[in-house]
């Protein structure tokens, strides 16, 4: 984002502030989380095997010649603040950048630092991650949603091709959907264009041409799995000098149905690459395939992310109701949530298949809303539409399937409606992450039925680890979870613990 349409976007959180907004607005970097209630948890999987007996304590060491030269107490104030743990399988563990001024000692191009200059401070996980990215270690990078993970991994990917001087191209991003590609793009070309590097956004559903001419003289590429292989089969595309990369919502791409996709092309990277990979849920069952492809990561998390964490400044609303009483519910909360001086809020609502999301949209028209529709069975020009009128404030209804659930930054979403819940509780919380960005509170207000109920317990531990309120109807399903037997999940289901793989340093 530029800093123009950053001040634009402060200056209309402002206004938002002053017309109609209760629950107060409070941006990320003047908030840090002082939460000892996921402190509790850390007790638990502190554990002290032999190899962290080796090391001085359960705190981080803090070696003044490493990269920063902050004190210990402040140091570990952060690391306790921010609930931040580090599993290191190395010896040395290095200081976070608590500052935007404390990068003037790693060696950061000055120009991405004036980038950087439109935030107050690194976010929680940019300050942990950075030293270890700049070290070129493997990183594992696990944060809530909108916690500036973009950036996270962004940042420390464009030091690293201007720290090489070399024009080809040797950063990959890899992500879910096209709308989080070009997101994505739009981020690092910010980066790119201030030091004089290029990249290119490669997804389908758009002619290819242009993404063919661009990739000759770019040296960052964002793709999603199917185009770049396509481009990556035809000879106009060439990964062998990526030696820079990043899986993006990491357990999404890990995930089945991008499993083999992932295999083909990491094959096509250098063998003795760095790697990332970034998301805001961890789940057990993609951590062995992600072992696979990396070098002794060090697992960077923000909160506890051994649970699955929703942010904690969206509110969680679960109402339980028979299915046929959606329709109209639906229209009772768009009614409630859009009244008054809240008229022009923005909503996003989550269908789970693109027929009902057809269906609804149709629905909603019929009662005289303006409604954006994002899903699959659309062309990509009217995906792109319908997301550029949402964004602009144009319609500020957007009706959209899980293609909408991860990465998407859109500023000022007041409030996420689940009329159905996902197939997944990692995907309720990426879900309900597209509200709450960036230090704002929200509102998620979900629909649960039993047709769901197997998801009952799962939603109920998100529910009490964020400390929300968990509604008597939903106990009633009880706490059965069924063990992930969701297709997504199916070929690779193993427990893996990797931190058995290196010690773990946790801050308590
Ligand atoms: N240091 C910072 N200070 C304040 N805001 C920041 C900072 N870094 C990034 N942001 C802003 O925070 C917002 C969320 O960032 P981003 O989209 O990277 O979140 P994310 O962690 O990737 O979320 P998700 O898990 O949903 O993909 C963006 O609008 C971004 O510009």
């Amino acid at each position: 984002m530029s800093p123009k349409a950053i001040d634009k976007k402060r200056k209309h959180d402002h206004h938002h502030k002053h017309h109609h907004d209760e629950s107060s607005s409070e941006p990320i970097t003047k908030k840090i989380r002082t939460d000892s209630h996921h402190h509790k948890h850390h007790h638990k999987h502190h554990k002290h095997d032999k190899e962290s007996e080796n090391h001085t304590d359960s705190k981080l060491k803090t070696d003044s010649d490493k990269l920063t030269d902050i004190s210990k107490e402040d140091t570990d104030k952060f690391f306790k603040e921010n609930d931040v743990s580090i599993e290191n399988p190395q010896k040395e563990n290095l200081n976070p950048f608590l500052t935007m001024a404390s990068l003037k000692n790693s060696g950061l191009d000055r120009r991405i630092e004036k980038v950087l200059e439109q935030f107050e401070k690194p976010t929680p996980i940019q300050a942990a991650s950075w030293p270890y990215l700049f070290k070129a270690n493997d990183v594992i990078g696990v944060a809530e949603t909108g916690s500036g993970k973009t950036l996270g991994f962004g940042v420390p990917a464009v030091d690293h091709v201007i720290k090489f001087g070399s024009r080809d191209l040797k950063v990959l991003i890899v992500s879910p959907t096209r709308e989080l590609a070009t997101q994505t793009y739009e981020n690092m070309e910010e980066l790119t264009n201030a030091v004089g590097l290029h990249c290119v956004c490669i997804y389908g559903g758009v002619p290819k041409e242009e993404q063919r001419r661009e990739v000759r003289r770019s040296q960052c590429v964002i793709a999603t799995p199917g185009r770049l292989l396509d481009l990556i089969q035809e000879g106009s595309v060439d990964l062998s000098n990526v030696d820079y990369l990043i899986l993006d919502e990491a357990d999404r791409m890990l995930e089945k149905g991008f499993e083999e996709d992932i295999k083909s092309i990491v094959g096509q990277t250098r063998s003795d690459r760095q790697t990332l990979m970034f998301t805001a849920t961890w789940p057990k069952e993609v951590r062995e395939l992600a072992s696979t492809f990396m070098n002794k990561p060090v697992k960077i998390s923000i909160g506890d992310t051994d649970e699955l964490t929703a942010n904690k400044r969206i509110k969680q609303i679960v109402e339980v109701i028979e299915p046929m009483e959606k329709r109209g519910k639906l229209l009772e909360l768009l009614e409630k949530y859009l009244s008054g001086s809240k008229k022009h809020d923005r909503i996003l609502i989550f269908a789970l298949y693109k027929k009902e999301a057809a269906r609804v949209e149709r629905d909603l028209r019929y009662h005289g809303y303006d409604v954006a529709a994002l899903h699959g069975d659309l062309s990509q020009a009217q995906r792109t539409e319908a997301l550029e009128n949402f964004k602009s404030g144009r319609c500020n209804l957007m009706l959209a399937t899980d293609v909408a659930a991860r990465g998407l930054d859109i500023p000022n979403v007041k409030v996420v409606i689940n009329l159905t819940f996902p197939l997944t509780a990692e995907d309720y919380v990426h879900r309900i992450g597209r509200t709450g960005r960036a230090g704002h509170s929200g509102i998620a207000h979900t629909l649960f039925t039993k047709e769901e109920k197997h998801l009952a317990g799962a939603l109920m531990n998100v529910l009490r680890a964020a400390d929300q309120p968990v509604p008597e109807d939903l106990l009633k399903f009880g706490s059965y979870t069924k063990k992930k037997t969701h297709s997504a999940y199916g070929a690779f289901y193993k427990d893996v613990d990797m931190s058995k793989k290196g010690k773990k340093i946790m801050f308590n």
